[in-house]
Parts: C-alpha cells; sequence; structure tokens
C-alpha cells in the first residue's frame, strides 16, 4: 500500500523551477530516503507535502486521499507530521513537560499542564512511555537544554511522534549531532512501530544506507534515481553526481 504520493508536483520561485514534476511514491512503513546535492530541493518538497508552501502544480495523496488544498494544520491532524532541521524545544522544559505539552495540544485538554501536571496521570503516562521508546526515559525529569544535542534531537522527534503520525517526515534529524550518537538516533527511528512510515532527509551517507529500505535521489528539483537502498547505493550515475566518484 502507498502511504505517501505525488504527482506531477511542481514549485516555481520566480522563473526558477525547484520541483520539478515530482512523482514519488512511499510505500507505507517504509523506511524512505530523500538525498540529493545541496540545493537539490529536498526541503521544499517536504515544505510541499506538509503545506508550509503550495504547490505551482500537481498533487499529493495521503493514503489516497488528495490532501493538496489542505492547510498544514489539517495534514497534521490527517496524520502526516514532521520534524524541523533547527532546534526548536524550551530548554527550561523537562521532555516530560515539553512532551506533556504536546500530548495535552493534540488532545485539545486546557489549563495549566505544566503547573498541574500532577493531575494529569494520563498524560504523564503516556508521555514518559514516549519518552523511553526515544531513549530519554532516564532524562525525563532534566532540563532540555542540559541534555546531550542527540537526545534533544530525539526530543524533537518524540514531540512528531507525539501527534501519532501515520507518516513521519525527518528533516537531516541527524545534523549536528556528535558521531557517536547520531547511529542512536536513526535507530531509534527505523525502530519505530512497522505502520508508521518514515521520510527522511539525510546528508551522512553512512546513516542513510544503515537506515534506508529505498531511496530516492532528487538533482536540480526532479527525480534522478529511486529504488531499493542497495540498488541507487551501487547505480554509478548517483555515484557520480551525488557521491562525488566517477561512474
Ligand atoms: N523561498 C524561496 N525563494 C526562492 N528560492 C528558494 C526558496 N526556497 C528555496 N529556494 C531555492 O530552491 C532551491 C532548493 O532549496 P532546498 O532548500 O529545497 O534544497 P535542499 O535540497 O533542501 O538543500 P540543502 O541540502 O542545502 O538543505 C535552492 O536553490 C534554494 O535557493
Amino acid at each position: 500500500m502507498i502511504a505517501l504520493e505525488t504527482q506531477g508536483l511542481k514549485r516555481r520561485f520566480g522563473a526558477f523551477v525547484v520541483t520539478n514534476d515530482v512523482s514519488l511514491r512511499v510505500e507505507r512503513g517504509a523506511r524512505h530516503a530523500l538525498i540529493g546535492p545541496n540545493g537539490a530541493g529536498k526541503t521544499t518538497l517536504i515544505n510541499l507535502l506538509t503545506g508550509v508552501l503550495k504547490p505551482s502544480a500537481g498533487c499529493i495523496l495521503l493514503e489516497g486521499e488528495d490532501i493538496t488544498a489542505l492547510p498544514a494544520h489539517r495534514r497534521v491532524k490527517k496524520g502526516i507530521t514532521r520534524t524541523f532541521q533547527i532546534n526548536q524545544l524550551f530548554g527550561e522544559y523537562t521532555p516530560l513537560e515539553t512532551l506533556a505539552l504536546a500530548i495535552g495540544e493534540r488532545d485539545g485538554i486546557g489549563g495549566n499542564l505544566v503547573r498541574d501536571l500532577g493531575s494529569f496521570d494520563d498524560v504523564v503516562d503516556e508521555a514518559a512511555e514516549l519518552l523511553s521508546r526515544f531513549g530519554l526515559g532516564s532524562v525525563m525529569g532534566q532540563r532540555t537544554a542540559t541534555l546531550a544535542y542527540g537526545k534533544q534531537r530525539l526530543l524533537e522527534i518524540a514531540l512528531a511522534f507525539a501527534s501519532k503520525p501515520r507518516v513521519l517526515l525527518l528533516d537531516e534529524p541527524a545534523a549536528g549531532v556528535p558521531e557517536d550518537e547520531r547511529h542512536e538516533v536513526l535507530k531509534i527511528v527505523s525502530d519505530l512501530p512497522g505502520d508508521v512510515t518514515v521520510l527522511l532527509i539525510e546528508h551522512d551517507m553512512d546513516l542513510v544506507f544503515s537506515f534506508a529500505t529505498c531511496i530516492t535521489v532528487l538533482v536540480a528539483g526532479a527525480i534522478f534515481a529511486e529504488g531499493p537502498a542497495t540498488e541507487v547505493a551501487n547505480d554509478a550515475r548517483v555515484k557520480a553526481v551525488y557521491l562525488g566518484e566517477s561512474a
């Protein structure tokens, strides 16, 4: 089953075509990587998928439903959620408070959740369970600003995951994370439930190949190559264009 699909997706900025007739199919439950050189249009594509940008042409289907006209918040409700490239957490809150806020927001719970956390057992239980899944169980009571950067990135992903997405879009989740923490970040994402589809932008090829079952290579806004990770890794054209090796 196809979880997420684009058909003939185009985006222009003035005369400059940044997304060029992209028809992408992401299988349900896939660990799908989107790679390509700087400026290839990867983030723009994610922005189109989430509704941050409107396409100039083409459409986007989530499990067969056309979501092209929906605003960003309606897409989240439909089950497509992203994380961002830039760390956007509240440093003074603990991971538990941060997650509780996200769950409260999702469920429309009013009041001061952070101040009255003790009165919201269900929220706290769900937050704690999520934090354990993301390797944050032992640090859930520490100020977020004091956490290792890899843990902060995991908290961002846990926040996105709190909205119960069917499709999770990750824009360079390991960017800025020290080498020894990167694999943990991607391993935890890879181990998310099998019915959650993950589309990931990543520059670190080691991470891409350890994570992805399927890879799409974007070059100059268009799909240049696509297929199972092993095939794309061995594609001489991809090596030449993207990996900087001679074909
Ligand atoms: N709002 C905008 N107005 C004009 N041009 C834009 C805008 N947003 C992006 N672009 C251009 O579109 C192209 C693709 O940018 P995008 O950020 O999507 O690429 P990317 O593949 O994500 O790059 P990187 O790997 O460096 O993050 C770039 O040339 C960029 O300058």
